[in-house]
């Protein structure tokens, strides 16, 4: 995370967004939007309400595929493949890029098949190697210690914070190389927060990583990268601490310094 100091240009890209634009219906909420998320890199999305962040993320697994009037054009490559192609496979994207909401969103299921649910839907493995897997993904989102003595009990049970990283658990398991976060802390408290945070931190070795979030210090918290959107175009784009240090655009400056938004 932070202060990775390596140019944007240098690094490998896992998805490149090019030329961009998004409708809903007659609504062009993103224009002609161009920009790179480096491989095993956190990668901040910024800026007033309405601007389209929500939007991007949606588009980088055809989340917005669910709703017939809504359409992008452009291109998304993911390792070189544009998955808006509509030949493309959209429930093996969504394994490869995995999505976390706003609103902590476990399954009226147990903890352990909140994992084991996704696991099987992409995979037939036997029941010890499942039992590995849902552990291993637990573990992998910093929650197995608080839940393993209660694996066969509710999701809906556990505390917002906890909820959230089960959602997190759940994304991991199936392996994805993306995960996208759509303010997944804006219903947290500050403890369930930093937890949330720190795991991406630690995420980030192994996926590449796109956060949505109004929170600024998040933003300089959490991300290498900082993209900051205004009215649906891209604004700017660079390491995180350049834009929140130096910006290079004044609307940028403008709202991180909190004059606008
Ligand atoms: N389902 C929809 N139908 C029509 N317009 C929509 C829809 N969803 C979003 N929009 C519009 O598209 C634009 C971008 O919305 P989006 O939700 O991506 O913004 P955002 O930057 O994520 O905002 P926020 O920070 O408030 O979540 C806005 O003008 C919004 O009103």
């Amino acid at each position: 995370m932070m202060a990775s100091h390596i140019p944007a240009n240098d690094l490998p890209t896992k998805v490149s967004v090019r030329n961009l634009d998004f409708f809903y219906g007659d609504h062009h909420a993103l224009k002609g939007v161009n920009l790179g998320l480096r491989t095993n890199k956190v990668t901040a999305f910024i800026g007033p309400s309405g601007c389209g962040k929500s939007t991007l993320l949606r588009v980088l697994n055809r989340m917005y595929d669910l709703y017939p009037k809504q359409r992008a054009q452009g291109e998304v490559l993911l390792d070189g493949e544009n998955i808006l192609d509509p030949r493309v496979d959209v429930n093996l994207l969504r394994a490869r890029v995995g999505m976390v909401f706003q609103k902590p969103t476990p399954f009226p299921m147990t903890i352990y098949e909140n994992i084991a649910f996704g696991i099987r839907l992409y995979e037939k493995i036997s029941k010890a190697a499942l039992d590995e897997r849902v552990e291993e993904a637990l573990r992998g989102a910093a929650i197995w210690d608080e839940v393993k003595d209660k694996l066969h009990m509710s999701g809906l049970g556990l505390s917002g914070g906890q909820q959230q990283r089960l959602c997190i658990a759940r994304s991991v398991a199936i392996q994805p190389e993306v995960i996208l976060f759509d303010e997944p802390c804006s219903a947290l408290d500050p403890i369930s927060t930093a937890k949330v945070e720190e795991l991406i931190d630690e995420l980030s070795d192994r996926y590449t990583i796109a956060i949505v979030t109004h929170n600024m210090q998040q933003a300089v918290r959490v991300s290498d990268y900082t993209a900051f959107m205004y009215l649906g175009e891209l604004v700017e784009f660079g390491e995180t601490d350049e834009v929140f240090s130096n910006p290079k655009q004044k609307r940028t400056q403008d709202y991180i310094t909190g004059r606008f938004g």
